[in-house]
Order: C-alpha cells, then sequence, then structure tokens
C-alpha cells in the first residue's frame, strides 16, 4: 500500500488486535512484515514514518535506506536491538514501552529468588524421582536474614526493592545514578553503595539494568569470584551482562550457591550451553514481562506512540535525544 505510514517490523505475538484498534481509530494505513535482518527491513518497509519494532536490528543501514522513518517504538523496555547513535544522526526518535509490565517482571525476579533460595525446583524433582529428604537440600537460610543487592535501581529494580524489604530481606543496591533513590523516603530501607560493595555483601544479587557497550558481561569470572561464597545471582535484565561460561563454572566449582534467569545471550537458550548442566540453577524462557494484561498494554502503548510519531507529537517516552 503507497500511503502506508506504520509498519511492524516484527512481533511474536499471535494477533495485532490492539495495534489494529488503535491505528483503524487514527485513519492510519499500517502493514504487518516479520523482518529478522536489517535487509528484510530496507526491503519490507519503505516508506515508513513509523516502524514499531521488536527484535530486528535497526542500525545505520536501515537508517540510510529509509529516509522517510522518523520514530521507532521498541515492543518493550530495552532497546538494545536498536543503534542509538545512528537513529540520533538520522533524525529518528526512539521510543520504548517503559510502563507496560514493571510488576510482572518484578515478581519474576521474586520467584526465581524464592524457587534458588528455597530450592523449590530441585526439591520437586526430588520427590518426582521418588525420595523424600529434606537434608538433600541444604544449606538453606532463613530469608529474612539475607542480603539482597540489587543492581539498577530503575523501575524494576525499584519494585523488586520493595517485594525483598516486605520479606525482611536487608537490601542494598547500586545504580549509576541515586539521586531519585535517596531523595525518595518511599526507598530509605535501600541503602544505596558502589557496585564493588554489593558483590561482596550480597547474598543474593538481582539485576536491573538495561544492557549497554559499557556493562556488557558486568558479571564475569572476577566479579563472581567477588561475591560471597555460596551467593547466588538474578538475572530477569538482558543475558548480554552476563558470562554465562563463567556463571556456570562459577555455580559447578559451588562459589556460587544459585542462579535463577529468565534471560540469555541467545534466546533460545543454545542446546549445548554450559548453563544446562549447572547445579542449582532455574531459568525460565524470557518471560518475566509476560501476562495477558502486559501484552495487551504493551501493544496498545507502542501504537499510541508510533501514531503520535506519524502526528508529529510530541512523544511519551523518547529513548534518545534529537
Ligand atoms: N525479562 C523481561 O521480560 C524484561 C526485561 N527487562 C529488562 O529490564 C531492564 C530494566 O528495566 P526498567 O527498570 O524498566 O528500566 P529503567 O530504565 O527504569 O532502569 C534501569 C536502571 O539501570 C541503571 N543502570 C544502567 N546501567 C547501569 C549499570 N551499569 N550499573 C548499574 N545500574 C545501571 C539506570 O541508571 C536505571 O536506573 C530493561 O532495560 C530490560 O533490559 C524489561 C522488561 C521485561
Ligand atoms: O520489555 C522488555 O525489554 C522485554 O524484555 C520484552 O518486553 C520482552 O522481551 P523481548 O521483546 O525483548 O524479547
Amino acid at each position: 500500500m503507497a500511503d502506508t505510514k506504520i509498519f511492524i517490523t516484527d512481533c511474536d505475538h499471535a494477533n495485532i488486535n490492539e495495534e489494529k484498534a488503535v491505528f483503524d481509530k487514527a485513519g492510519i494505513a499500517y502493514k504487518l512484515v516479520q523482518c529478522k535482518t536489517e535487509d528484510d527491513v530496507i526491503a519490507n518497509c519503505q516508506g515508513a514514518v513509523a516502524v514499531c519494532n521488536q527484535y530486528a536490528p535497526l542500525t545505520d543501514k536501515v537508517f540510510s535506506a529509509i529516509p522517510t522513518l522518523k520514530t521507532v517504538v521498541r515492543y518493550g523496555v530495552g532497546v538494545d536491538n536498536v543503534d542509538l547513535v545512528a537513529a540520533t544522526k538520522h533524525g529518528v526518535q526512539v521510543c520504548n514501552v517503559p510502563d507496560y509490565g514493571t510488576f510482572e517482571v518484578a515478581d519474576q525476579a521474586l520467584a526465581l529468588m524464592m524457587a534458588v533460595t528455597r530450592k523449590v525446583c530441585q526439591a520437586n524433582s526430588q520427590v518426582k524421582e521418588g525420595r523424600w529428604d529434606y537434608a538433600e537440600m541444604a544449606p538453606i537460610s532463613r530469608l529474612s536474614t539475607i542480603t539482597v543487592g540489587i543492581i539498577g535501581l530503575g523501575r524494576i529494580g525499584l519494585a523488586f526493592a520493595h517485594r525483598v524489604h516486605a520479606l525482611g530481606c536487608k537490601v542494598i543496591g547500586y545504580d549509576i545514578y541515586t539521586d531519585h533513590v535517596k531523595s525518595n523516603t518511599e526507598y530509605s530501607y535501600i541503602t544505596c553503595c558502589s557496585e564493588e560493595e554489593v558483590l561482596k555483601n550480597a547474598d543474593v544479587i538481582s539485576l536491573h539494568c538495561g544492557l549497554n557497550a559499557d556493562n556488557a558481561k558486568m558479571m564475569n569470572a572476577k566479579t563472581f569470584s567477588e561475591m560471597k561464597k555460596g551467593a547466588m545471582l538474578i538475572n530477569v535484565a538482558r543475558g548480554g551482562l552476563v558470562d554465562e561460561a563463567a556463571l556456570a563454572d562459577a555455580l559447578k566449582s559451588g562459589h556460587l550457591g544459585g542462579a535463577g534467569i529468565d534471560v540469555t545471550c541467545k534466546e533460545p537458550l543454545e542446546a549445548d550451553s554450559p548453563l544446562r548442566s549447572a547445579p542449582n540453577i532455574v531459568i525460565t524462557p524470557h518471560m518475566a514481562w509476560y501476562s495477558v494484561q502486559a501484552a495487551s498494554d504493551l501493544k496498545t502503548k507502542c501504537a499510541e506512540e508510533a501514531v503520535r510519531g506519524v502526528l508529529g507529537e510530541k512523544a511519551r517516552c523518547p529513548v534518545n535525544k534529537l
């Protein structure tokens, strides 16, 4: 369609009913294409003024080849598949949807923390295999006595902080910006400290920062060695924050006591990933964000932001500064 203004570059949801309702109401022509590569996007999204995008890489090459493009809206919070520097250079406004599933992700982090600290999955397997022996699960600490360290005190990190605070855990945290935490009495129970102090003092570390060039593989053999013996790692943020081979080694050596992860470097997890054979690790399939309500909210908010882009209205959630 020649006047198609909005393209959905790719999405893995079963239907685009919410997007359709928003685009039809605005009277804007749209098209769903399922692109995997930069070349797919270039071939299929010519004339786009705005795109809704999930995984397809949006790079300098794409922005150069589609000069009509003014707005990119990511289905989600993380924008690590979009080259923000190139987008800014080409005058493309990149937006995300930061507020569709905050509680779901914090809940999943809590679920993983409970699963690994209480060894729920191991115990479940034991019983199904015909044994009945709580002592096999040792050691387990009383949760209200542990220190939880949060790396990334943004929306999700702070929602997770509330949850573990409610369990009676001591909460410490590190973020590159902490004024919003220190100036808000609602968070007075969080002790802000350095990354090194979090590594050294936490019994459980939960990652809640976005992935960028500066923090890729921030959890690696060196940082794992700085963690307490028996400490546990939770990651519902991005797989690329963790050196997975080093995590598997730290679990196999017994230095780390467990891990709960929802995200991996390659998704789905590779068949030969060393994480598959590591002890006390619980892995979920990048589902932290998901609930029926969050999925619907995400699609509606993403479509509405794309419409604002086409109409030249102010973006609700811009990520880059033009
Ligand atoms: N597993 C899932 O389904 C989902 C995962 N996510 C991931 O969670 C991440 C966080 O989401 P929100 O809390 O909503 O984002 P946010 O932008 O509100 O918070 C991120 C925080 O991380 C901090 N940060 C950045 N780099 C850091 C570093 N190197 N060390 C410490 N702190 C650092 C930022 O200053 C910010 O306060 C997203 O970027 C995304 O990657 C988000 C939604 C769903
Ligand atoms: O919001 C995010 O960021 C997310 O992680 C997603 O919503 C869910 O995952 P992906 O779309 O990044 O697979």
